[in-house]
């Protein structure tokens, strides 16, 4: 199998890589979008365990620009224990700091009642002490959100990508396209939003460029432009078909119903598909992604989610958010508009790079 994730989280079954492996990824020399098609048959065995994170520099240096990029989120929470007293003050700017980051009052009176109890039952007088209970009690908060993202348990593995307007969808979809071509993976995607002819464009622009089949249309029904990328898929023994969709509002009941459809049409093209149904959310937004993640989990039963835009926010704890009201697993974060800039999500790197 195919997994974009820590060694720890995966369950090898073929034999280990070589460390040589587990290097950064290199660009490919030229991409691999289309080795030569693989007969339905012979793809399982071509799934492989392997530590994918995309991870094209050293780990270090990633926690350097993850620290970076969620610095607003942290400047009010890190700085707070620095010689402070343990009293009611410190837990008040503690609780104002949460909210202000849009952990929201769930997590935020989760933590700080768990925070309280540790700091009794432990007689922790010191600042910096308390400050190691907290990042323990965030880690074990988020930890539920890990998730690895796993190719090659079917094939094609069929992706559904949605979201609210600009949430980073057609961004993402080409970052992971990049990633999963860097690992042999071919790729095809399908212009699944009909609506704006820009947008159908830019993918297909994008697809040319990148050696990536397109699947569109001119105009019309996007769960028929769904199906017929699945049928492609299969037909060409394709790795994985990602699908993206029109951005939309949960408001929007019309085109939530849409969304319905589009999978339901998926599912008619191949059994148990799509495999991964995952809701892109922009990391600035912050307690109205957990609205949004609420709405199209109900609409659609997501499998997971991939926050953009954390770099530049002040709004990061929304992860707290989500994962004391909707635990979806977080398969990938983004700080940036480089391809390295979108990784696997680990709860204890982003503590760290919190409060760390
Ligand atoms: N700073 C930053 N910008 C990002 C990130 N991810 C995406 N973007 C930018 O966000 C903008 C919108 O991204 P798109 O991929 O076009 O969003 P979309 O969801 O496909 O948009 P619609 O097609 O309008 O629904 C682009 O300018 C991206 O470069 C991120 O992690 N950080």
């Amino acid at each position: 199998m195919f997994s974009f994730f820590k060694k720890k989280t995966v369950t090898p079954d073929v034999p280990p890589v070589a460390p040589a492996d587990l290097a950064p990824i290199p660009a490919p020399a030229a991409p691999a979008s289309n080795p030569a098609p693989a007969a339905v048959a012979d793809a399982v065995p071509l799934a492989f365990d392997v530590e994918t994170a995309p991870r094209p520099e050293s780990k270090q240096s990633w926690m350097n620009r993850l620290k970076a990029g969620l610095s607003k989120t942290s400047a009010n929470l890190s700085l707070l224990f620095v010689g402070a007293r343990i009293d009611d003050d410190l837990y008040d700017e503690l609780e104002a700091a949460l909210l202000m980051s849009d952990a929201g009052i769930d997590a935020t009176e989760y933590l700080l009642d768990a925070l309280k109890r540790k700091v009794k039952d432990d007689k922790l007088t010191d600042a910096a002490a308390v400050k190691v209970a907290l990042k323990a009690l965030m880690v074990d908060l988020l930890r539920p959100l890990e998730k690895p993202f796993v190719l090659g348990r079917h094939q094609p593995t069929v992706m559904m990508i949605s979201g609210v307007n600009g949430a980073g969808k057609t961004t993402t979809i080409g970052k992971l396209a990049k990633h999963m071509q860097a690992h042999g993976q071919s790729v095809l995607l399908a212009a699944g939003d009909t609506f704006r002819a820009a947008a159908r464009e830019q993918l297909m622009i994008w697809g040319q460029r990148n050696n990536v089949t397109v699947v569109s249309q001119e105009s019309g029904d996007p769960a028929a432009v769904s199906y017929d990328a699945v049928q492609s898929g299969k037909a060409k023994g394709t790795n994985v078909v990602m699908i993206d969709t029109a951005g939309r509002l949960p408001t929007q009941l019309h085109l939530m119903n849409e969304l319905q459809k589009i999978k339901r049409v998926i599912g008619k093209g191949m059994d148990q598909a799509p495999h991964e149904t995952l809701l892109v959310i922009d990391g600035n937004t912050g307690q109205n992604a957990l609205t949004q993640v609420k709405a199209f989990d109900d609409a659609l039963q997501l499998t997971g989610l991939i926050i953009t835009k954390l770099d530049g926010t002040a709004k990061g704890g929304v992860l707290a958010a989500i994962a004391r009201v909707r635990p979806v697993p977080v398969y990938f974060i983004g700080i940036g508009e480089k391809i390295e800039d979108l990784q696997p999500f680990d709860a204890e790197e982003f503590v760290e790079a919190l409060l760390g």
